[in-house]
């Protein structure tokens, strides 16, 4: 597909049936991404792939996380929190987390960024395979405990949790953008 066309078509998606992605399909998509720009080659960034059983096992883990944070809300909020988190991951049969893994030989931004663009690279990737894919965070994603279970160092990042699938249906989301030029000073 001509490359501006998959820009502009790609959309988080988060409804997709529950089909397999088959491992060889998710890694080669992994094996596009890593192709992103680094600075000093670092390659700042790790992944981890849950699938089948291992989604259920992460989203008890959320969920054992979230119980010690709903301190303030009421036993009906604390409980309706616990179990969406808990629920989370079984929304797609894949969930790839990417996190940057900031190496000190580099401002910690561009590090992040780097592993942004791996980011970017995956979501095309995978939208030129016909998956349907959307990027979730949310406090959950960034929790020091989760990281552990995620065998992520202390100082990693997590950038998202990439939802991947084969789409319900086919989509036609509007989308729109405010124009670049509002955006931009050009010095000439
Ligand atoms: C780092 C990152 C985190 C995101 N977190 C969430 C999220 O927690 N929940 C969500 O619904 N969408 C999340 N998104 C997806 C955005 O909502 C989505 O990209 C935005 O609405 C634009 O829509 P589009 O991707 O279809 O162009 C995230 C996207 C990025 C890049």
């Amino acid at each position: 597909m001509d490359i501006a066309k998959l820009i502009k078509s790609r959309r988080s998606i988060g409804a997709v049936s529950e089909k397999d992605v088959p491992d060889e399909v998710i890694q080669e998509l992994l094996d596009i991404a890593v192709w992103a720009p680094n600075h000093r080659k670092t390659e700042p960034w790790k992944f981890r792939v849950f699938k089948g059983d291992a989604r259920v096992k992460l989203g008890e883990e959320m969920a054992r996380i979230t119980k010690k944070k709903v301190a303030g809300l009421s036993e009906e909020e604390a409980q309706k929190k616990i179990e969406k988190v808990r629920k989370g991951p079984l929304r797609a049969p894949v969930l790839v987390i990417l996190a940057a893994s900031p190496t000190g030989k580099n401002p910690e931004i561009e590090e992040v960024v780097a592993a942004g663009c791996v980011l970017q690279n995956l979501l095309l990737a995978a939208t030129e395979k016909g998956l349907a894919t959307i990027c979730r965070t949310g406090d959950i994603a960034h929790d020091p405990e989760l990281k552990q279970y995620l065998k992520l160092e202390e100082h990693d990042k997590v950038i998202g949790i990439v939802y991947i699938g084969y789409p319900k249906q086919e989509y036609n989301i509007k989308a729109q953008r405010v124009p670049a030029e509002e955006k931009t000073i050009w010095f000439k």
